[in-house]
């Protein structure tokens, strides 16, 4: 299988700069002051900082951080829904409905079946989810799910060393060409597809391709606001490209806005819990395995020197105090982006939030796992034993039942 997809080829004086960084992940329909007080305790529980920047100058002259560039990829994907919404109730009046009978064709189902083993082979837990979806939502979101294993396969798979800024390029043109209607193979065939039924915008997919491109030229990040972005590429887009295929449920009050927003926190507290259970692999010099992410350190420079931590110590991976309190924080901070995800999960379709507590759950269980780890992410992964994830899937199914307003069952449609 593995062939198959190798074959494609704040410290205080930065404190009002990564406030207005925070200031875009909560609620717009907080009052800015609201707002900004949220933004503040946020800081404080993440850098051990807390924020001394007036309250006048942040909100009188706020710099552009990374959390306002992608918030404004969240209003556009939003926009896209509300738009497609009215163009396909518009088609369905008119009787030009022709989706169904297009995607019964043989060639297209078993592309759809052939993604479905892909996930079923590096995702079984999330396979298992999508099976409670409807069959036409279940094949897109497998879709998508392989062309973002795709593409992360180029940059972190066994060929990741040969890939170059240009068979980057070459991929987003592929999406490109994809999102056109022209397919150059059988998954990217399902995807396309996908993307004609579903407004789903393709600057997520674009984004995710980006976050590689950073991979391959970046080793360190500056500060959160820097990572965030990463974070945002690698993983935040995923959650943007899920939601149109998943739905909102229709009894939803929810602004789609405030989903998706709730749907990228998911996926950057994901990608900061794989990057605290991975700090180890990711720089074990010693490891016989040729790594191309060898040597990159995915953690805020700025909030490692305040905690008087230097890149030398990670690479000597020594456990000690000062490595414990700097854990606390970027665990703490992780949480906070899971609450932020909990809150939109109740507002999708029924069918859909089982998988996504699912994910939630065994996901977060990472961060606890390296707390009972006593914080040594250098030599021992953190990883949740079988039970527990056995007994996080009717936790999750009891939530999903519970923490909504439509019912679990989803009347099937294809
Ligand atoms: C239900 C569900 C989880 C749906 C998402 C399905 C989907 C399309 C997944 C694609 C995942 C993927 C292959 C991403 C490529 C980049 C990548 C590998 C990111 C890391 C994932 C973890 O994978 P792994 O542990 O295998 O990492 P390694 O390669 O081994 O390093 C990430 C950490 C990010 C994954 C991000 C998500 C799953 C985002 C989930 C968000 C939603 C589904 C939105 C839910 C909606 C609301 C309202 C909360
Ligand atoms: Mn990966």
């Amino acid at each position: 299988m593995a062939g198959v997809l190798l074959w494609v080829i704040c410290p205080t004086e930065n404190a009002s700069f990564a406030t207005s960084s925070l200031l875009s992940l909560v609620p717009k329909s907080c009052s800015q002051e609201r707002r900004y007080s949220k933004v503040c305790s946020r800081l404080k529980f993440s850098t051990g900082v807390f924020a001394t920047a007036s309250l006048s100058s942040v909100v009188a002259n706020p710099p552009r951080s990374s959390e306002e560039r992608v918030y404004e990829v969240v209003l556009k994907q939003a926009a896209l829904v509300k738009e497609q919404k009215k163009e396909r109730i518009l088609d369905v009046i008119a009787g030009n409905d022709q989706s169904e009978s297009m995607t019964r064709g043989d060639l297209l189902n078993e592309a759809y079946n052939r993604c479905g083993d892909v996930c079923a082979e590096y995702a079984k837990t999330f396979y298992l989810g999508t099976l409670l979806m409807t069959p036409e939502r279940r094949r897109a979101v497998w879709a998508i799910y392989v062309w973002c294993r795709r593409t992360d396969e180029l940059v972190d798979g066994p060929n990741a060393s040969h890939i170059t800024p240009k068979a980057l390029d070459r991929w987003e043109q592929r999406l490109d060409d994809l999102f056109e209607g022209r397919p150059y193979d059988m998954y990217d065939a399902a995807l396309s597809i996908t993307v004609s039924k579903y407004p789903v915008d393709i600057q997520p997919f674009k984004d995710m391709i980006n976050g590689m491109r950073m991979d391959l030229k970046k080793s360190r990040y500056k500060d959160f606001d820097e990572l965030y972005l990463y974070c945002y590429y690698v993983a935040g887009t995923v959650g943007l490209m899920s939601v149109p295929v998943m739905g909102i449920a229709p009894d939803s009050k929810a602004s789609t806005e405030s989903v998706y927003s709730a749907a990228l926190a998911l996926g950057i507290a994901n990608q900061l819990t794989n990057i605290l259970r991975d700090v180890g692999e990711e720089n074990a010099g010693w490891l016989v395995v040729v790594s191309a992410r060898r040597g990159r350190i995915y953690l805020p420079q700025d909030e490692l020197a305040q905690a008087g931590l230097s890149d030398e110590d990670i690479f000597k991976g020594k456990v000690t105090d000062k490595w414990r309190s700097f854990m606390r924080g970027q665990i703490k901070r992780a949480r906070m982006f899971f609450d932020e995800a909990e809150k939109g999960v109740a507002e999708l379709n029924a069918a859909s939030r089982w998988p996504v507590w699912a994910s939630l759950l065994l996901y977060k269980q990472i961060l606890d796992a390296i707390e009972v780890n006593d914080y040594d992410n250098f030599t021992k992964r953190a990883y949740v034993g079988k039970a527990k994830k056995f007994a996080s899937l009717p936790i999750a199914y009891g939530r999903a039942l519970m923490l909504g307003s439509s019912k679990l069952a989803e009347p099937a449609r294809s």
